[in-house]
């Protein structure tokens, strides 16, 4: 079978999770599979890529350089040396280059004290392109033949929009004449995380991105399967660091997915799902330290089962921006001046809701992006368009998601009488025209909570509905 094998940050992440991750690559080599495996950076890297780059915009003296620097070294070359030492002294090599490469570009971060898109992206992909060598060296060391390809060689073709790039479909046709003729006689280890534009310049495609690249590349490969690999036995009921009595779920449906992953579900990157559905691909999600458990797999059609909601998710990191003011009443085109100036600068809305009188809209955006929305639309305010305009930041949204709720009364009900009865109050509530969620904004500090309550109002924690 031709798989897509993407082995996430804890996958990968020391010695032993990286001998973890060959072993399951020789299961399948030794299957006669043909193969592609894509990798994140190690688990923590990115982070501390992204802090040091932003750093060196007001650093005193840049020595963040130097602790990073130190950090990546003694990380990777450790592992190098420990998982694949026949290659240890040839592949160190290509590291530390790649270190002194990622020094320089950030001492001139440090110099011009200016951090551009496209600088940012550069700079984080390195935790990718510093992976991979060793996680291919390793496949080698065991007697599997392989080969390095970073997302860029290996023809993911982006959008400009850096930090959160979307593949072309142009770049299909790329990849498939890039790595069909590779996978023939090796294994392909390619970077996950990043692509590049129609020019060269190298994008990423969001947190948590490797699982776009895996997706993107099956599809273009028409992959008979894409395996997720993970630290969680599956896709759960809800985030188990949240509710410890979370359980795995079978299967479930590309769109219910796609919902969980918007609304937070960590365990797999939001636009992922697309490009395996559109070819119909189905993606398990699977657990490198229990690998021989099957996992949740991820297909088309309504998996429909008994139960109406399949799981709960929960993002904190949102804020809500609400727009009043009597004359937006009957009004037209004040959503689309709010929209389009919000389009314009990147941000994303992720829920809508406007009161019948017209009198106000609440938009929940990311937290990061407050600042930027605030100054984006405060012109309108200056022209009159609105009155008022207030950020608040102690918010949270909710989800609660399952196809079988889609035309079934009382769901609803159900979700808000359960969160009445707990004292939680609803701030905002909005259901996606797809019935495949309800999704609502609460306080902070009541997130988990309502998580924990709806967990058990659906009996979520148990086999049987
Ligand atoms: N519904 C869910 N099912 C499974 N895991 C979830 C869910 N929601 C959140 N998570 C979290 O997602 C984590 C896996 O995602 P991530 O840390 O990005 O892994 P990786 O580094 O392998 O990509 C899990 O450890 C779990 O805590
Ligand atoms: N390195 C990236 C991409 C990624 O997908 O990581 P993970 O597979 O560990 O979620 C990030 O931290 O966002």
């Amino acid at each position: 079978m031709k798989l897509i094998m993407k082995f996430g940050g804890t996958s990968v992440q020391n010695a032993e999770s990286v001998r973890r991750a060959v072993d399951i690559v020789y299961d399948r080599y030794s299957r006669h599979d043909r193969l592609a495996i894509v990798i994140s950076a190690r688990r923590g890297v990115t982070d501390r890529l992204i802090t040091c780059a932003e750093a060196m915009v007001t650093s005193r003296d840049a020595a963040e350089v130097t602790d990073l620097v130190e950090y990546l070294t003694e990380g990777h070359l450790s592992t190098l040396k420990e998982v694949a030492p026949d290659f240890s002294p040839e592949v160190s090599g290509i590291i530390t280059r790649r270190i002194e490469n990622l020094r320089d570009f950030l001492y001139a971060v440090y110099h011009l004290r200016e951090l551009t898109v496209r600088s940012r992206d550069y700079i984080i992909s390195f935790g990718e392109r510093l992976n991979a060598p060793i996680i291919s060296a390793a496949l080698r060391q065991r007697g599997i033949p392989s080969m390095v390809l970073d997302g860029c060689e290996a023809g993911i073709l982006t959008t400009e929009n850096h930090g959160d790039a979307i593949a072309l479909p142009a770049g299909e046709a790329r990849i498939k004449s890039r790595l069909e003729p590779v996978i023939d006689h090796s294994v392909p280890v390619i970077t996950g995380f990043m692509g590049c534009t129609e020019k060269g310049v190298v994008t990423t495609l969001g947190r948590s991105g490797s699982d776009y690249s895996a997706t993107i590349i099956g599809a273009a490969l028409d992959a008979d399967e894409i395996w997720i690999w993970t630290d969680v036995d599956g896709i759960m009921t809800t985030d188990p660091r949240l509710v410890p009595e979370a359980r795995v779920i079978p299967r479930i449906s590309y769109i219910e997915v796609m919902e969980l992953s918007y609304f937070g579900a960590k365990v797999m990157h939001s636009r992922s799902i697309e490009p395996a559905m559109q070819k119909g691909i189905p993606v398990w999600v699977k657990n490198t330290f229990n690998p021989s458990y099957p996992g949740t797999v991820i297909e088309g059609g309504e998996q429909k089962d008994s139960r109406v909601v399949k799981a709960i998710t929960y993002i904190d990191k949102v804020a809500a921006i609400t727009i009043a003011g009597a004359q937006m009443v009957g009004r037209p085109g004040v959503a689309r001046h709010i929209f389009t100036l919000l389009a314009e600068h990147q941000i994303n809305v992720m829920m809508i809701s406007q009161g019948s009188s017209e009198a106000n809209i609440t938009l929940i955006i990311e937290a990061n992006q407050v600042r930027t929305a605030m100054e984006a639309l405060l012109p309108l305010k200056e022209r009159c368009v609105f009155r008022d305009i207030t950020a608040n930041e102690d918010v949270c949204a909710v989800a609660v998601v399952g196809s079988g709720m889609a035309g079934m009364a009382g769901t609803a009900g159900r979700t808000f009488s359960a969160l009445g009865k707990a004292g939680i109050n609803v701030m905002m509530i909005s259901q996606g025209s797809s019935e495949v969620n309800i999704s609502f904004v609460v306080r902070q500090q009541d997130g988990p909570r309502a998580v924990k309550v709806l967990h058990d109002e659906f009996n979520l924690m148990n086999e049987e509905a």
